[in-house]
């Protein structure tokens, strides 16, 4: 039987909550081309002048708010995740980041100096499909089996945004909230800039051309985050029985001038609380982790938006996280 490892990858979180650390990981994870899609030259100078120069002092802040005694909750969760899925697996389990620590070359080399490893089952830990997430995550560990000429066989596992599986532990995990009286569900998703999803249309003629076209099926929509997202909700709202008036689908986390994916999050919660929306629940499905974008974006900021608008209550529907039913679906995975 091959000997397997298993290799959990996330985005990652800089080392500290300072504006020096942050500042760091910000130009590791902005001048990645898969991120910010420019060439390398004008990459450099929006990053050098437009982002380094204030984002790292106020993103610092940002990551204090939330920052726990384990570390960036980004990572003591994954690690968590890690040690819960160690204890369902045959396999050797590590967990890496694509930005900051602990690395993708750090993992893949602590798992192949145990020279029985013939493959490594890689599990990015995304849901839906892009470029600056799941592309940039397996060709990064590409490049260092290619670096350190790695006698490894490397098995992804695909986005699984529909999957019954991820579905039913998504709902079995929010259960709970969704029993609590609410006004409305927010189905908050990490954004994209257009480009990302237009720039991978393979008919050239179908993405964001038209309202409705991330519904039905579509060639394009193997790599469209947009369809993906979606099809997440519909799956998730079938499952848990939401009328469709009660919940709806926003993108959080813009960054710079292109034009994103849109509603935004902020202007939804907004306009929920001038509708007259008193309790708001928000749930992440991009993230299968809590980090700074759902405990302190959607929680914190997003909060304090809604109350300045009218809103009584917003709740944060956490993240799978550790949650059993999660772990085990990746156990699932692992065993396959
Ligand atoms: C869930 C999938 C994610 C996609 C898609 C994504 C795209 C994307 N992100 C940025 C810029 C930033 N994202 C930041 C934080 C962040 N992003 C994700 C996930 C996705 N990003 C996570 C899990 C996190 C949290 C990290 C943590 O430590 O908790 C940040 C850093 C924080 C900040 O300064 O706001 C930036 C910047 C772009 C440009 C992009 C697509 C082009
Ligand atoms: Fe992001
Ligand atoms: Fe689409």
């Amino acid at each position: 039987m091959t000997k397997r490892a298993i290799l959990l990858a996330n985005l990652g979180s800089p080392d500290a909550p300072t504006t020096p650390a942050v500042r760091r990981y910000l130009n590791q994870f902005l001048m990645d081309p898969y991120v910010i899609q420019l060439p390398w030259l004008l990459r450099r100078m929006i990053v050098s002048l437009f982002v380094l120069p204030s984002r790292p002092k106020a993103s610092a802040e940002a990551y204090q708010s939330v920052w726990t005694a384990e570390g960036s909750p980004l990572i003591a969760l994954s690690e968590k995740l890690k040690d819960a899925l160690k204890t369902q697996v045959t396999h050797p389990v590590e967990m890496a980041m694509r930005y900051g620590n602990p690395s993708i070359e750090q993992q893949l080399l602590k798992i192949t100096a145990d020279k029985s490893i013939e493959e490594v089952l890689y599990i990015p830990l995304y849901p839906h499909y892009a470029d600056s997430t799941v592309t940039t995550s397996i060709e990064e560990a590409r490049r260092v089996i290619s670096k350190h000429q790695l006698d490894i066989k490397l098995r992804i596992i695909p986005p699984f945004y529909d999957q019954p599986e991820y579905i039913k532990a998504l709902v079995t995990s929010a259960q709970p909230y969704l029993e609590q009286e609410y006004d409305h569900i927010i189905f908050s998703y990490h954004g994209l800039p257009e480009s990302h999803i237009t720039k991978l249309d393979p008919s050239g003629t179908h993405c964001l051309k038209q309202d409705n076209c991330c519904q039905g099926s579509h060639p394009a929509h193997q790599t469209c985050y947009r369809h993906q997202v979606m099809r997440t909700t519909q799956c998730f709202a079938l499952q848990a029985g939401l009328a469709t008036d009660r919940y709806s689908v926003a993108f959080q986390s813009r960054l710079g001038r292109a034009k994103w994916l849109g509603p935004n999050t902020e202007d939804t919660l907004r306009e929920l609380a001038e509708q007259g929306a008193k309790h708001v629940m928000v749930l992440c499905p991009a993230f299968v982790t809590d980090c700074l974008e759902t405990l302190e974006e959607i929680a914190i900021r997003g909060e304090e938006v809604f109350k300045e608008a009218g809103g009584e209550k917003l709740t944060l529907i956490p993240c799978m996280n550790d949650h059993p039913a999660w772990v085990n679906v990746l156990a699932g995975w692992c065993e396959h």
